[in-house]
Formats: structure tokens, C-alpha cells, sequence
């Protein structure tokens, strides 16, 4: 063993066992760069051309353009900025701007600076200190020629990096193992070779000095080889004899808020409204019983008091579940039991409209803001149902459906509620705003936007807000779940002024606090709720490497919402798994067949949430109720309706 070799068996040991000491050194230098930061934050507050000008390449950036709606959103949204901003100057408080705040963010207290401190030294520590001196360590120990080898019969990539130094040689090379669509060499040979189709053995020429290779696919493994840097060398020493994954090309890493910590704007903190009683009087009816059972009418239940009390003894600590009340008044107020009622309220044309053919829709759309009581299939909420139904099936899209998408777009639509003030909700259609849609949590909804927008577009009476609604309750009843209450009447904001606060959605990583933060105390649900409708969220589609940077899905039956969610987490054993392509810690089961989020284990964990994942993974119907009272509360909040039904304000 060479002494290079030697160093670098034991540097990163060397240097995590230093790191306490080691990051002392750096203080001075983050100091210097938060001084830096601090300043340059003040010089860009005062050149307000400098404010429009990332103003708007942030939202050009960000801003959806999928369909008309998002450009005028787009509009909009930079218009109100640059309306903001020219206040700002006489206000010095009012922070930059609400979206890019990250790009300059101060420390605004001791504890937010004590942090920065503390993660930069750690950063540069770990930037400096280790990875620095490990990539030259790396290309001085791991380059010899015979090294480079290829072995095809147990696919093993025996080679280091070559960080554009080393001859690479692939030997006994079959052209058959590749992949050519997936492969990218610099001189295409092997491309070409596997192009052909020749069967023999081919030597991929050696490459030429300086000329790395990116990375290719063998046919059998399906996996990506890759030769790019430091790591391939270290997989290779270590002996794991793992080849390096090389990231895939469409790989967009845009994290899901992971920490709070980094992720909750200082701008949020200062626009939290203080709580108010101006709640409405029906809202105040609806949250104020949370153990209350709303029955759908089309799936009576078969709850009754002696079956709760059946469910129960398994569990000592089980509280008795109340009886069911099968009328409730305020809620049956606000929701009718029949959706077809709700629809025969509204004033209907006669003979009842078909939709209307693709050239009629193209004029329809430049007549959008006239009168829409003269559209064809104004009020035929029916018409629109089928329209979200027929767009569901889509056999290119992920497993085929954007049911499970559209779900959780009306989840997030409505999630953002906070009853202390009565802002966010899925009132006024606000998610159809940049500055709502652009938060974190909302990453990869974009598919979901545009097909609603579209179907917009065809029935462009139909406000945004009960139109994301709707879209929730269609997709889970397409995907073979219960069917919840729902009635028109909520209307659309003009403008974005009242989109909520960003950072409402829930977080992945956090735990119980979290969950009782959010459902409880800012949306008023009662645990089981809770329990539910995580469990029916999460028993439908997957997570997304590049969306949310977590992988896979909840259970085996992705288009089926069913109580599968509760059985998997009871009866299997699930251990921390890492996603490769992102790094981000997930939840996996002991035969990596579903994944955790790591807020879903709560829900296994901790024994008040625990009690009702039991109860749900014994009696579905009991988890279907629970789930329709929950989701029909959820599409009511922040609504607050007219006699006729119909919402004149928003808060
Ligand atoms: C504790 C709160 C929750 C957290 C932290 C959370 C987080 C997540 C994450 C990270 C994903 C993966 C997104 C992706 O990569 O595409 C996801 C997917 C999903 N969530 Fe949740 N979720 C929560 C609650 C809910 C609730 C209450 C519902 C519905 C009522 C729901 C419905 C869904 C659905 C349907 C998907 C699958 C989407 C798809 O297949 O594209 N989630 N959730």
C-alpha cells in the first residue's frame, strides 16, 4: 500500500473525527460572508431597478406557463410586484419580495444567525476541508491502467474514475449489454458498435487521454454506469464493487421543504396574521365538533355504537367512538347529501347543452369574461364531472392515471386554511396564482394545473375554486373511493392579493408536532381525521425522485384507494432507506417493496395516531367515513356562503 494510499483510507475518518475543531477555523470566513450577505442585501434594496429586474427573471423562471390562465397569472403576479415594491421604499420593513427572499435572506435573530453560523461551518468544512482535498487524493491514488476493465460476466464496472486523466478500456465487451439510447460515450464507439448490431466482441477503443466517458446503460441490469468523479473511485476502492449511479438526465432537484429550519421564510413569520374571531359563524359550527360523522348518502354506514365498542377492546387506551350522528345540521346546511339536488339548483337551460365542439370552445375563450349565465353548459356541473373523469386516464402519464395527482392538487388547493384567521382554503381558487402555486410543497402539480385549466377553458363559467375542488372529489371517486358531498358556489379572487402565506403545506420529515400543528390547531381536525386522510392520501399514487426527491409508492395497488395504507405500515417492518439519485432519507419496507414518508411513520409510532391506523387497517367502511367527513370538511374551508349558497367574501 502506497503512503497516498494510506492518507486516503484514513482522510475522511481523519477529518470527521477533526470536524468539531475543524469548523472553528471557519468562523471568521462565515462571519465575513453573512457581513457580506447582509450588505448586499441592503444595496439591493435600495436599487429598485435592480428589485425589477430579479423580480422578474424570478418569476419568468417560476411562473407556469402551461395555459392562458398561468399567463395571465404570470402578469398579474410581476404587475403586484412591481406595485409592491414601489411602496416598498417608504417602508423599509416590508421585506423584498415575498418569493425570492432566499436569494438575500439576513439573519433576522440571534437563534436564525447562531444557525447560519453554525450550517456554514459545517459547509464550508465539508466543502473545504474535505472534498477538496479528496477529489487530488483521488486522482493521484486510483489510476492505473489495468484497473479499467470491463468484466462482463458478473457486470461489474472494475474501474476508478478517470477524471478525464486515465486510458478507460473495455474489454470482451458485448455489444448486445448495451444500451445505445441510454449510453453516451465521448467517441461513440461503443454507441455505434451497439448501433449495428454486432454480436462479437468488440473492444471499445481506448479512449484517448482527456477524454472521459459520461456514463451508459447495460440492457440487463437496466442500471446506469457511470464514470464521473471521485465516487466511482471510491465505490471501486471500498470494494462494494456497486457501481456509481450516474444521475439521470431529467433530474430536476427541487427539494421538498426538508427543514423547516431553512425553509420557513422570515417573510411568512412576519405576514402570520395574529388570530382573529372574524371566523364565520357556519365555519364556527363545522370545526366545533370534530368528532362528528357525516354519512354520505350513496354509501350508508353500517357504524354503530356496539361495533365501536368491538374495534376498541384491542386497544386499553381506545377512547369509545362516538355514535354517529347521522344529521348533523350545520353541516347538512352547508352540504347537501345528494350532489344531483345541488346541481338541480342551479338554473338550467333548456335543451340540456352538449359540450361544446373544439372550434365553438376557441371563440368561447376570448368571450370568457362576458356574460357567462349565456354559455351553453353554464350551470351543468354534471358536464364537468364527465370532463375531469374522461381527462383522468392517461396511459403516458406515470401508472396511467392523473387521478391520484389531481387528488392531491385539491389537497394542497385546500390544506393552506387557517380557521384562527380564516385565510387560505380553497376559496377564491388562489392556488391558480403563481405565488401560491410556486411554494415548495407544490412541486410537480403543474400536470394537474394544466389539465384543470383546460377544462377551464371548456366551461369557463365554472369558478377556479370549485373547480379544484371538484377535481379531488371526482378523482377519488374514479379511483374507487368514497363519494363526498360537494356544492358549487365558491367563487374566484380577482387578483393574488389574498393568496396565503407560502410554507403552509405540511413537511415529510417533520414529526407528530408537525402533524398536530397543522390538522389540529390550523385546519380544526380532529385525529382520526387526521389518521384518514393521510391514509387515503397516501393509498393512491407515488412519490417522485424528482419532484419530491423521495421514491416509490405506498402500496401495491396504486389507482385503488382502499385502506392498503394502513395494512402495509402495521405489517411491515420498514428500516431508513436512502433515495440514490437524491440522498434524501425515506422509509422502506423489509422487502423494498413500498416507502414511508418519514411523517406517514407517525402514524405507526405514535400511539394516539396509532390507534386509529389499527382501527382503519380492521374496517375499511369505518376509515370511509371518517375520510368523506374529513375531505368534505376540507373542500368547505375558508368558504363562507350567502343564503343562496353562494360565497360573496373571502377573508
Ligand atoms: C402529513 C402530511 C402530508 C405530507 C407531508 C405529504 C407529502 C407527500 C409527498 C412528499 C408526496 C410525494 C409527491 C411526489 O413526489 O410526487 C405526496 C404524494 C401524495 N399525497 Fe401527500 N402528504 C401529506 C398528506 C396528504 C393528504 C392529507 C392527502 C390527501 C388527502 C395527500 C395526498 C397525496 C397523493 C394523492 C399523493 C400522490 C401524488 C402522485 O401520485 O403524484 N397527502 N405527499
Amino acid at each position: 500500500m502506497t503512503f497516498l494510499d494510506l492518507i486516503n483510507d484514513n482522510y475522511l475518518t481523519l477529518v470527521d473525527l477533526l470536524s468539531p475543531f475543524g469548523r472553528l477555523i471557519f468562523i471568521p470566513y462565515v462571519l465575513f460572508r453573512i457581513l457580506l450577505q447582509c450588505a448586499y442585501f441592503r444595496l439591493i434594496n435600495s436599487i429598485s431597478l435592480v428589485h425589477v429586474f430579479i423580480l422578474y427573471n424570478y418569476n419568468l423562471l417560476f411562473s407556469i406557463n402551461e395555459s392562458n390562465e398561468d399567463n395571465l397569472t404570470f402578469t398579474e403576479s410581476y404587475n403586484q410586484k412591481v406595485h409592491y415594491n414601489k411602496y416598498r421604499s417608504f417602508d423599509q420593513s416590508r421585506p423584498l419580495t415575498k418569493n425570492a427572499h432566499f436569494m438575500f435572506a439576513v439573519p433576522v435573530s440571534f437563534q436564525e444567525f447562531f444557525n447560519m453560523v453554525w450550517w456554514r461551518t459545517d459547509y464550508y468544512y465539508t466543502r473545504i476541508a474535505k472534498h477538496a482535498p479528496y477529489c487530488i487524493l483521488s486522482l493521484l491514488t486510483f489510476h492505473t491502467p489495468e484497473e479499467f476493465v470491463y468484466d462482463p460476466d458478473e457486470h461489474i464496472l472494475q474501474s476508478a474514475a478517470n477524471h478525464g486523466k486515465a486510458h478507460f478500456d473495455i474489454k470482451e465487451f458485448d455489444s448486445n449489454d448495451l444500451d445505445p439510447a441510454a449510453s453516451s460515450t465521448r467517441n461513440n464507439d461503443a454507441e455505434n458498435a451497439a448501433g449495428d448490431g454486432r454480436k462479437d466482441e468488440i473492444i471499445v477503443s481506448t479512449l484517448k487521454k482527456n477524454e472521459p466517458v459520461a456514463s451508459f446503460r447495460l440492457k440487463q441490469t437496466q442500471k446506469y454506469y457511470g464514470l464521473n468523479g471521485h465516487e466511482a473511485a471510491a465505490a471501486y476502492k471500498s470494494q462494494e464493487r456497486t457501481p456509481v449511479l450516474a444521475p439521470q438526465s431529467e433530474f430536476v432537484p427541487k427539494p421538498y421543504n426538508l427543514s423547516p429550519k431553512n425553509t420557513v421564510s422570515r417573510t411568512t413569520k412576519q405576514r402570520e396574521y395574529p388570530p382573529t374571531t372574524r371566523t364565520h359563524n357556519s365555519l364556527i359550527e363545522l370545526f366545533s365538533d370534530n368528532d362528528k360523522i357525516i354519512v354520505s348518502t350513496r354509501r350508508k354506514t353500517n357504524l354503530d355504537v356496539d361495533r365501536a365498542k368491538v374495534l376498541a377492546e384491542p386497544h386499553a387506551s381506545l377512547k369509545l367512538m362516538p355514535a354517529p350522528k347521522l344529521e348533523s345540521p350545520a353541516f347538512k346546511d352547508l352540504i347537501p347529501n345528494d350532489n344531483s339536488e345541488v346541481i338541480s339548483e342551479v338554473p338550467r337551460r333548456s335543451p340540456p347543452a352538449k359540450r361544446p365542439s373544439s372550434r365553438s370552445r376557441f371563440f368561447l375563450h376570448f368571450k370568457k369574461n362576458k356574460d357567462m349565465k349565456d354559455h351553453p353548459t353554464y350551470g351543468r356541473y354534471d358536464l364537468v364531472r364527465e370532463a375531469i373523469k374522461d381527462a383522468l386516464p392517461q396511459k403516458d402519464f406515470d401508472d396511467g392515471s392523473i387521478a391520484p395527482i389531481i387528488f392531491r392538487f385539491t389537497w394542497h388547493c385546500c390544506a393552506t386554511f387557517d380557521r384562527r384567521d380564516g385565510t387560505g382554503g380553497c376559496s377564491g381558487g388562489t392556488l391558480r396564482f403563481a405565488q401560491e402555486f410556486n411554494d415548495n410543497g407544490n412541486t410537480g402539480l403543474n400536470t394537474a394545473k394544466s389539465y384543470l385549466d383546460q377544462i377551464h377553458e371548456e366551461f369557463p363559467w365554472i369558478s377556479f375554486a370549485d373547480l379544484y375542488t371538484l377535481g379531488g372529489v371526482v378523482a377519488i371517486e374514479a379511483l374507487g373511493g368514497p363519494v363526498i358531498p360537494w356544492k358549487p358556489g365558491r367563487t374566484d379572487c380577482p387578483d393574488a392579493k389574498k393568496v396565503p402565506p407560502t410554507g403552509r403545506l405540511p413537511i415529510a420529515t417533520e414529526g407528530s408536532e408537525h402533524l398536530t400543528d397543522i390538522f389540529q390547531v390550523r385546519l380544526g381536525l380532529s385525529v382520526p381525521e387526521t389518521v384518514a386522510l393521510i391514509g387515503g392520501g397516501h393509498s393512491v399514487g407515488r412519490t417522485h425522485p424528482k419532484f419530491s426527491g423521495f421514491l416509490g409508492p405506498w402500496t401495491k395497488e396504486i389507482l385503488k384507494f382502499d385502506n392498503e395504507f394502513f395494512k402495509n405500515l402495521l405489517e411491515h417492518e420498514f428500516h431508513t432507506w436512502t433515495v440514490p439519485q437524491t440522498g434524501i432519507e425515506q422509509y422502506m419496507s423489509e422487502n423494498n417493496e413500498f416507502m414511508m414518508l418519514p411523517i406517514d411513520m407517525e402514524l405507526k409510532t405514535n400511539p394516539e395516531f396509532r390507534k386509529w391506523t389499527e382501527s382503519f387497517a380492521m374496517d375499511q367502511s369505518l376509515f370511509f367515513n371518517y375520510f368523506t367527513n374529513a375531505f368534505a370538511k376540507l373542500l368547505e374551508m375558508g368558504v363562507i356562503r350567502d343564503e343562496d349558497g353562494v360565497q360573496r367574501k373571502k377573508i
